[in-house]
């Protein structure tokens, strides 16, 4: 079958995309949970597309997606099933899976009565701020929902993330912050991560110069490892909340590693996210094949890295809310399948996940489009449009107009012909300058009703896609053993930045040397 879909794929690369979209115009577009993706101006055909979906299923897509809505083990590293479906599910499960949707519970019931002024600072006053710390898949989601819908922020509670492991970022979250009324949510599912650790201990000395040893009374703990978490605390008093084990950091958005965002939207705005990613469940697991969406995304995205070997990915979010979106991507789809072996050791034979990049259109067109136009590489865009389309309609119209311009671009070029007949009297070197090659393969997703529930189905449909992307490489998108090596490095070069000790590598000593 490879050597079909490599034969067709070499064929296509050198058809017109222009022909092929034509051709495929108003007929290559599914629906699921009111998205709708248009997929015509990509490099298939319907003999590939058939070839394709033929391909999907001897991989076993639609086994794999009763897998894991039946918490079959499709994590063979850590030997679990992977049930973050289970956290917005509307309505009772049973096993693991009940466990799991009810481990968001307790944090939805905290977030209502801290919001109600039922839970109170150890002075007894309203919480006025929630300060988030987390990283990678404890940060990201929870990033992404506060930015998306700051406007649903429930009055007088203040919302600041802190990450990094740079002392800038909490001193800079903290700036303005008052510790009495100032609740600390840390997240960390291992609870083992040196980020989240260093800058916890930072905020709870923070909170200690005012409040000392009750200081722990107004910290909030989201951790798998709920036993190092209890240690951290010391005997203190302190709020647990549980982040399942078979629940994976960077799929980890719909669980308690939200509280933070719980606490800070409007009651009702979580639960919609949860409803809308229940919605793009029951399609995944219902669907067949051929009208799957994620699904027919992830053969997508093996087609395009593995036959068409396009190496990257680009994500347009002609939507302010969603400028994080890309961001918040790269880990799910980089982290999840930047690799290159799978289970027991069986490397892939394709070219796997390719980079992920993007931004916020319309505000990339003033940069980054200009590659994507004239660069001389050819990178597959997926443009999502989803505003709140009964905002201002001349903006609107003017966003919706520059997304399907910039893809309609992207595809169909500009010759040389076309410039000089718009543009007659261009010497000849601009007019060869303003030629837009073309050929630019793109998906366009929209959304006609954007907000909670919509964002909430779009987030599920891209891990949806993950996973099964994953599993057309080979791969097992759940567990990350690349980050370990850096970690492990940095604990060892320590000593040496420290005097204590040479580093190994005699770059990294010079560097040293440069910065004592
Ligand atoms: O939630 P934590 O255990 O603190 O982990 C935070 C993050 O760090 C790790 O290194 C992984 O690469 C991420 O997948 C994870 O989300």
């Amino acid at each position: 079958m490879r050597a079909d879909l490599g034969s067709l794929a070499a064929s296509l690369k050198a058809a017109p995309l222009k022909d092929l979209a034509t051709a495929r115009a108003g007929q290559a577009s599914l629906s699921a949970a009111g998205w709708t993706a248009d997929l015509s101006r990509q490099y298939l055909d319907a003999e590939s597309d058939a070839a394709l979906l033929a391909h999907g299923a001897k991989a076993g897509l639609e086994d794999a997606a009763a897998s894991l809505f039946n918490g079959d083990i499709v994590n063979p590293s850590e030997n679990r099933p992977a049930l973050h479906w289970a956290l917005r599910a509307q309505a009772p499960l049973s096993g693991e899976a009940e466990k799991v949707r009810q481990s968001v519970l307790p944090a939805l019931e905290f977030a209502r009565r801290v919001q109600e002024g039922d839970i109170r600072t150890v002075g007894g006053a309203s919480y006025k701020a929630v300060l988030h710390i987390g990283i990678g898949g404890s940060d990201f989601g929870p990033r992404l929902i506060a930015d998306a819908f700051a406007d649903l922020a429930a009055p007088g509670i203040e919302l600041r993330f802190c990450a990094n492991v740079d002392p800038w970022d909490l001193e800079h979250a903290l700036t303005g912050l008052d510790p009495a009324s100032t609740l600390v949510v840390g997240v960390s599912k291992s609870f083992g991560t040196e980020e989240t650790l260093y800058n916890l201990g930072r905020a709870r000395k923070w909170m200690e110069a005012s409040l000392g040893a009750e200081a722990s009374r107004q910290i909030a703990l989201v951790t798998a490892n709920p036993d190092r978490a209890k240690a951290w605390l010391g005997g203190n008093d302190g709020y647990l909340f549980d982040m399942p084990l078979p629940v994976g950091g960077r799929f980890s958005l719909w669980s308690a590693a939200s509280l933070a965002c719980m606490i800070y939207l409007k009651a009702g705005t979580f639960e919609a996210i949860l409803k809308g990613a229940a919605e793009m469940d029951a399609h995944t697991r219902s669907a067949p094949l051929a009208e799957n969406l994620p699904m027919r995304l992830a053969l997508l995205d093996f087609w395009n890295a593995s036959f068409l070997e396009r190496s990257m990915r680009v994500v347009l979010a002609y939507s302010h809310r969603l400028r994080m979106l890309p961001t918040y991507l790269q880990q799910l789809e980089m982290e999840s399948n930047g690799k290159s072996v799978g289970p027991g050791g069986v490397p892939s034979p394709y070219s796997t996940a390719p980079a992920l990049w993007g931004g916020e259109g319309s505000v990339g067109q003033h940069s980054y489009h200009q590659w994507l136009h004239q660069g001389s590489r050819s990178v597959p865009s997926e443009f999502i449009l989803a505003p709140d389309f009964d905002r201002d309609p001349e903006g609107i119209t003017a966003l919706t107009a520059h997304a399907l311009a910039q893809a309609e671009v992207l595809a169909n070029g500009r010759s040389l012909e076309e410039v000089r007949a718009e543009e007659p009297d261009l010497s000849d070197a601009v007019a060869k300058q303003k030629v837009h090659a073309g050929g630019r393969a793109s998906s366009f997703l929209h959304h006609k009703a954007f907000g909670p529930e919509a964002f909430g189905s779009l987030v599920a449909l891209y891990e949806h896609r993950t996973y099964f992307a994953g599993k057309l490489w080979g791969l097992n998108p759940f567990d990350q053993w690349g980050v370990e090596r850096g970690k492990t490095m940095a604990t060892r070069l320590k000593p040496a930045l420290s005097g204590d000790g040479m580093a190994d590598d005699p770059v990294t000593a010079s560097l040293i040397k440069d910065l004592s």
